[in-house]
């Protein structure tokens, strides 16, 4: 579904991200981890298209994407989510959501109100707040939401796109422990019964666990090993690359 060939990215002389290989299967799960500054974020920039990467190559279900621009690989079906929120706080929930529906479908602003295709937006983006489980808090503003609920939004904006492969940038960062299992909870249906990819970045290992088919470590900007978490977990350079650090 996504793969990557020999995808780099430096900075003068400095690879960033350098030579990564990597190919997501329909409906895997793929979880990149590695230390501190290991090159996770810029690997997702490079395949968001938020980057252009000096070398290598990027595609999404056969065709070559490298040289798109990142809102044209949204319309091919890769979503991605940010570290930093990326919600408008002073909208409601709802109102967030049918922004993301509208801009999914080419929505400009209008200069007379079409009531159908509002109407179907407005459906649209309920249906998307039932699936994450937000739909009681429609009317509430999105930026009063707590740290959980505020991901769980941030999936709906993502969905609202109807991504065949999501992105998903440390989704538990900031999220309360009891918020966690729910938000994994979701995270797994997204591939398990939709069949959706999923390469996500986490740092949380026990979700890692839970969640990835495959577990890719990324050390200064190289793939160390990209294989089963039984796997990953075992392997010698792995243990290394993480000296110092909990794993
Ligand atoms: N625009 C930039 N200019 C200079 N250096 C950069 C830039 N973007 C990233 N870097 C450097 O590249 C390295 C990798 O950064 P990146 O954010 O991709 O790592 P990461 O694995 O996502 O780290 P973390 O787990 O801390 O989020 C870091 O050393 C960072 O300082």
């Amino acid at each position: 579904m996504l793969s990557t060939r020999r995808l780099t990215w430096k900075i003068g002389e400095v690879a960033i991200v350098d030579h990564v290989s990597i190919d997501l299967a329909e409906g895997e799960f793929l979880a990149v981890i590695g230390p501190n500054g290991a090159g996770k974020t810029s690997l997702f920039n490079l395949i968001s298209g938020l980057r252009r990467p000096t070398d290598g190559s990027v595609t999404l279900a056969g065709h070559d994407i490298t040289r798109l621009a990142p809102h044209r690989r949204a319309r091919r079906g890769l979503g991605r989510t940010f570290q930093s929120s990326s919600v408008f706080g002073s909208l409601t929930v709802a109102a967030n959501v049918r922004l993301a529906v509208q801009a999914r479908r080419g929505g400009s602003v209008r200069p007379f109100p079409l009531p159908r295709a509002d109407r179907d937006i407005a459906e649209r983006a309920e249906r998307v707040l039932w699936r994450v489980g937000l739909d009681h808090r429609a009317g509430t503003l999105a930026g009063t939401l707590a740290h959980g609920e505020k991901r769980k939004l941030e999936i709906a904006l993502l969905l609202a796109g109807e991504p065949k492969v999501l992105l998903l940038d440390e989704p538990m960062a900031g999220v309360s422990a009891e918020d966690v299992p729910g938000l994994v909870a979701l995270i797994k249906t997204l591939t398990r019964d939709e069949r959706r990819s999923v390469l996500m970045v986490e740092h949380h290992m026990d979700v890692v666990l839970d969640l990835a088919d495959r577990v890719a470590v990324m050390h200064h900007g190289a793939l160390l090993i990209c294989d089963t978490p039984d796997v990953v977990m075992a392997d010698r350079t792995v243990q290394e690359a993480y000296l110092g650090e909990k794993l």
